[in-house]
């Protein structure tokens, strides 16, 4: 079984192989015979999405299109000993979307193979030594290797002469880059002598050796950061990393398995129990000056006060490359934009400088397109974020700004969201930075600003489990068969379901969120518990083929009556060990970043639209003019193939083959659909609850309350109140099931559509003290002035005549139900 298993790994290896070959065979044919590569103006549409392949990781931020019309040569894959050439159209195939998917299985198999056949103690070796890799590679960066290598040209460099530039001894830089080059991330040509091959290159940052020695931080100015990021990861990260046992196992109870930010495995690496990483980062608690300061006073910048300043600058160059994480474009076909109500808003919640809005503004708001959607954007982020996005898009977009597509706000995503009832609230890459707790607060928030048709989109990377999914119960009894796109694709056995190695580059964010954080990555199934337990049923999953990051569409549901505890309980032992103010209006401040660090893990530079265009318009031409051949058109198949093709396991499975993926165009030319989005069905709310997951189910809510009580139920704090929308409805609800409805709900059957922006979830919020949109935006909306964030109106809330007296009944029914738990004593 083994060997046969063996077979069939060598087997899709050389299937994908013929896939790359077809591609590049067809490039290459292609050029010749349509000199302008033609491409399509498509766009995105449902049904083309699920079939779009695409690999994780995804391509480098450096990669860029490929015009067929710049090369008449035949086109080989690029070589591994050759220094990257980004402009290459050879280099640029390589993130074309059947090619991508042909690595995926190359990387899947290749790493299951060898796993299988190598002896278990070297691959317990491969993964406990591995730090040394990690190791070295901090080094070849911080030493600038990769540099001087660069400057020595294709004939290499003796250690010697490395040593002597770098100060390295030579012995010992030797044997560091021999272990990089038996890696195959450098090449070594003769005893002694290194020189760059297609990875290391990669970390080249174009400049002078003699330019950087002198001014160190400027190394990574203007790069695409991946020099930064190896520094950025092979130091703190790997540092902090190395005591995720410390945090979850060894260490005090205090802080054992904390849901702090602050108490993550980064803090006991660092020794700095309750500071931020990024309050660390700005100087707080860092204490003595860091290594590199202490190796090279050079890299004490300015004589900043702060030690960590080096890595301060760092980390805001290594974020800039985070938009390949996901296929160029992907956000279009992540939701169904087409179907939202002309002029529409989109709330792009920490949305850093609006990098990702600005795809959406240009495809369906643009200016000049009297035909366009007329989606409107606010993009709410810190006060520092919004000065540096108004910046950036008053120098390329103004005007968007100018006529009102996209509109700025401060806006601290913990605190009650401004823009009520919006179409669409966005958060991407944002839940991962935070515990549980803290995501499921950024969620209530919009959930209590959610009009019943607003629909949340999430996202971010989307872990998929090791194992096949089970969709109807999981461990958590989570049920996902409901979810459009939930069970997607299962790659060919033997494959691992998540095609193991292949998406190695999500486990390694979700590792490096924990440790840095006490963030995390999600699973889908984390996601729909996380969603649900404040207030969001996950209707749709949407990712690209072959890709972990994808996109999470929710619509509002009940909140579960656990959660609305949580929130009225700011005094409780949970919220003191959380250290977040629950109620949301204390101190919000110690948790978010007073880092000056552009946007924390978003953009800082607006890559232009054309540029992104560009990429986008590969994968359209890719699909369009690109479409490969069956591999049997290759003239010269590959010697691995001939397994494969034998193999009648494997050849009606869709993942096998991309090529009935090609056939459908991932961005076809389809008119948008002007239709509101009244067609969707959309489920009452007594439907909703029917529906929910079953770990649901046991979650009280107060839909489960009899009348008599929940009618007069008050919870105590503001957010509460409003979550609940107590005053909404002055008589009491009827109630015609416990399960049917949540307190404050009319049981009335679904409503007729409406244009997305304007209906209210009148049960839970009519009651809210905010502003309504037009007034909101005026608070915090802004050009050209000083940026605050908004104040926080939960302190102008004041309780209702009679309400204090339905506030203490309730508040005396939770104490008694307080006192009869078990709590876990405060370690605070
Ligand atoms: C990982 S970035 C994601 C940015 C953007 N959504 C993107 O995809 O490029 C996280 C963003 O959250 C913002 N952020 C952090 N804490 C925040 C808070 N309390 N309120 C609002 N934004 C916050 C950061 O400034 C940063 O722009």
């Amino acid at each position: 079984m083994t060997l046969s298993a063996l077979r069939e790994l060598h087997a899709l290896i050389g299937v994908a192989l013929d896939d790359i070959e077809a591609v590049y065979h067809t490039a290459t044919t292609t050029t010749s015979t349509t000199p302008n590569g033609s491409a399509t103006s498509q766009k995105p549409t449902r049904s083309s999405r699920a079939v779009h392949p695409y690999a994780s990781p995804p391509p480098s931020p450096s990669i860029i299109s490929f015009s067929p019309s710049s090369t008449l040569a035949p086109l080989d894959f690029p070589s591994l000993d050759e220094p990257s050439d980004p402009t290459s159209p050879s280099e640029a195939l390589t993130s074309h979307p059947a090619v991508l998917n042909a690595i995926n299985k190359i990387v899947a198999a290749a790493g299951q193979m060898s796993m299988t056949v190598q002896t278990p103690f070297h691959s317990i070796c491969d993964a406990t030594m591995g730090y040394n890799l990690a190791s070295c590679m901090r080094l070849l960066e911080a030493a600038h290797i990769v540099e001087i290598l660069r400057d020595a040209g294709p004939s290499g460099l003796h250690v010697r002469d490395i040593a002597r530039i770098t100060g390295v001894e030579q012995s010992k830089i030797a044997h560091c880059l021999r272990l990089l080059a038996t890696h195959h991330f450098l090449r070594e040509l003769s005893p002694d002598v290194f020189t760059n091959n297609r990875i290391s290159s990669k970390l080249d940052t174009g400049k002078a050796v003699v330019d950087i020695q002198h001014d160190p931080a400027g190394k990574y100015r203007s790069t695409n950061g991946v020099s930064a990021f190896v520094g950025l990861s092979t130091d703190e990260l790997q540092k902090a990393s190395a005591y995720i046992t410390e945090a979850y196992l060894l260490s005090p109870n205090a802080t054992k398995n904390s849901e702090n930010p602050s108490s993550a495995a980064f803090n006991f690496a660092f020794d700095c129990q309750g500071v931020g990483y990024f309050n660390w980062l700005e100087g707080e608690g860092a204490g003595a000056p860091t290594t590199e300061e202490s190796v090279s006073p050079a890299l004490s910048i300015n004589q900043s006060p702060n030690s960590n300043s080096f890595r301060l600058q760092r980390f805001g160059v290594a974020m800039t490359g985070t938009d390949c994480w996901e296929v160029p474009g992907a956000v279009l076909s992540g939701f169904d934009w087409h179907n939202l109500a002309p002029g529409s808003t989109i709330v792009d919640v920490g949305g850093g400088i609006g990098s990702t809005s600005m795809i959406l503004a240009h495809e369906f708001s643009h200016p000049d397109d009297p035909t366009a959607l007329g989606l409107k954007f606010v993009i709410q982020d810190r006060p520092v974020v919004v000065e540096m996005g108004i910046k950036a898009w008053n120098e390329n977009n103004s005007e968007f700004l100018e006529r009102g597509i996209v509109e700025f706000q401060a806006h601290n995503f913990f605190l009650a969201q401004p823009i009520r009832d919006a179409a669409v609230y966005f958060l991407r890459v944002i839940l991962h930075d935070w515990p549980d707790h803290y995501a499921r607060q950024i969620l209530l928030r919009l959930r209590e600003a959610a009009a019943t048709d607003t629909r949340l989109v999430i996202a971010g990377f989307i872990l998929p489990l090791a194992c096949a999914e089970n969709m109807s119960s999981g461990d958590e009894d989570v049920d996902l068969t409901g979810i459009a796109g939930a069970g997607m694709e299962s790659p060919p056995s033997p494959l691992l379901p998540n095609l193991g190695r292949a998406s190695s580059h999500g486990y390694w964010m979700d590792l490096t969120m924990q440790a840095t954080f006490n963030g995390k990555e999600r699973t889908l199934r984390e996601t729909v518990t996380l969603a649900a337990s404040a207030g969001w049923k996950v209707t749709e999953f949407n990712k690209i083929s072959g890709s972990i990051f994808g996109h999470v569409v929710a619509i509002p549901t009940h909140i579960p009556m656990e959660t609305l505890e949580e929130i009225d309980q700011p005094d409780s032992a949970a919220s003191s060990q959380h250290q977040v103010p629950i109620s949301m209006d204390l101190e919000h401040d110690s948790y978010i970043s007073r880092c000056t660090t552009p946007t924390l893990g978003s953009n800082t530079q607006l890559p232009s639209y054309g540029g992104r265009r560009t990429k986008m318009g590969f994968f359209r031409r890719a699909f369009g003019k690109w479409s490969t051949p069956k591999a049997s058109a290759v003239k010269k198949p590959s010697p691995l193939s001939a397994a494969s093709i034998a193999s009648p396991s494997l050849s009606d499975d869709e993942f096998t083959s991309p090529r009935t993926s090609l056939e459908e165009p991932h961005l076809s030319p389809v008119a948008p659909d002007r239709s509101p989005r009244r067609q969707r069905s959309f489920a009452p709310y007594s439907d909703q609850v029917q529906s929910s997951p079953p770990s649901l189910a046991h979650h009280a809510s107060f839909a489960n309350l009899k009348p008599s009580i929940s009618a007069r139920m008050t919870p105590s704090s503001p957010l509460a109140t409003r979550l609940l929308g107590r005053k909404a409805s002055p008589e009491p609800p009827v109630i015609s099931s416990p399960m049917s409805m949540s307190w404050g709900m009319t049981d009335s059957p679904a409503p007729s559509r409406k244009p997305l922006s304007n209906k209210r979830s009148e049960g839970f919020l009519s009651l809210s003290p905010f502003k309504s949109r037009n007034e909101a935006s005026g608070s915090g909306g802004m050009k050209g002035r000083k940026i605050a964030f908004p104040d926080e109106p939960d302190k102008v809330e004041k309780p209702a005549p009679g309400e204090l007296q339905a506030a203490a009944m309730i508040e005396k029914a939770k104490r008694k139900k307080a006192r009869s738990r078990t709590r876990p004593a405060s370690p605070f």
